[in-house]
């Protein structure tokens, strides 16, 4: 699956063109975008790179790509993110990685949001893959309690015997659906319960392209808008 991912993520460093804002997400495919775009820079390209997590800017910076503050920006040209499952609308499922929150500020933020995934990850149906739910400690009970309401099955994700903590200081409770077929009207519908910080369901018109990585080498992209 490695060399999968590593190809979707070389691949998705082609769209990034000299004095760009450009996004980093986070994750195993995500690095290998990161590298490849460290590579360039040594080659002359010149960016201004945020990222959206603190694991993604150490790596950048250890690249080289210059990040800037968020003060500096007023939008992102080009943000290349990864996720746990993509379908063919363009609807993901992200946040296996704990970051989705300041994922989604910085895809919403963009002109452009390119997927990097590699070919296990594309389905007819997201779900399979629990959804991953950003929410306050405060309460915690009974947020979950409202999730399961919904029809998953919602578990606190743990960090060894710890519970996980997000970059944010939340809680995440990953949440096994059977299938959702309505991404969209889910997502409004988890939001709407007071306690939830962010969904990991990307759902709409946010990505333009979705860059699959096969481990033969070869890459399908998809264009969910076009
Ligand atoms: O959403 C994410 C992190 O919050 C990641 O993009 C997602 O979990 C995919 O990760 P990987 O590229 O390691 O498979």
């Amino acid at each position: 699956m490695d060399d999968a991912k590593r190809h979707a993520g070389e691949w998705s460093a082609r769209y990034v063109q000299n004095g760009m804002v450009v996004g980093l997400g986070t994750g195993s495919t995500v690095f290998y975008a990161i590298q490849k775009i460290g590579e360039l820079i040594k080659q002359g390209l010149t960016i201004r790179a945020v990222a959206s997590s603190e694991r993604s800017e150490k790596l950048a910076r250890e690249m080289n790509i210059p990040i800037v503050p968020f003060t500096s920006i007023d939008s992102i040209d080009l943000y290349i993110d990864g996720a746990d499952e993509a379908d063919r609308q363009g609807h993901l499922i992200k946040g296996g990685g704990g970051a989705h929150t300041r994922e989604k500020i910085l895809a919403y933020n963009s002109k452009k949001f390119i997927v990097i995934v590699d070919s296990s990850k594309l389905v007819e149906h997201l779900g399979k893959f629990p959804l991953p739910v950003e929410i306050l400690p405060f309460a915690a009970e009974l947020t979950l309690k409202h999730l399961k309401a919904l029809g998953c099955e919602p578990r606190l994700r743990r960090n060894g015997d710890q519970q996980y903590i997000s970059e944010n200081g939340n809680f995440t409770a990953d949440c096994q659906f059977k299938t959702i077929e309505d991404p969209v009207h889910l997502d409004a519908a988890i939001r709407s319960i007071p306690g939830v910080v962010a969904t990991g369901l990307f759902a709409n018109t946010m990505v333009t392209i979705v860059i699959a990585g096969y481990a033969d080498g070869t890459v399908k992209e998809i264009k969910p808008h076009e």
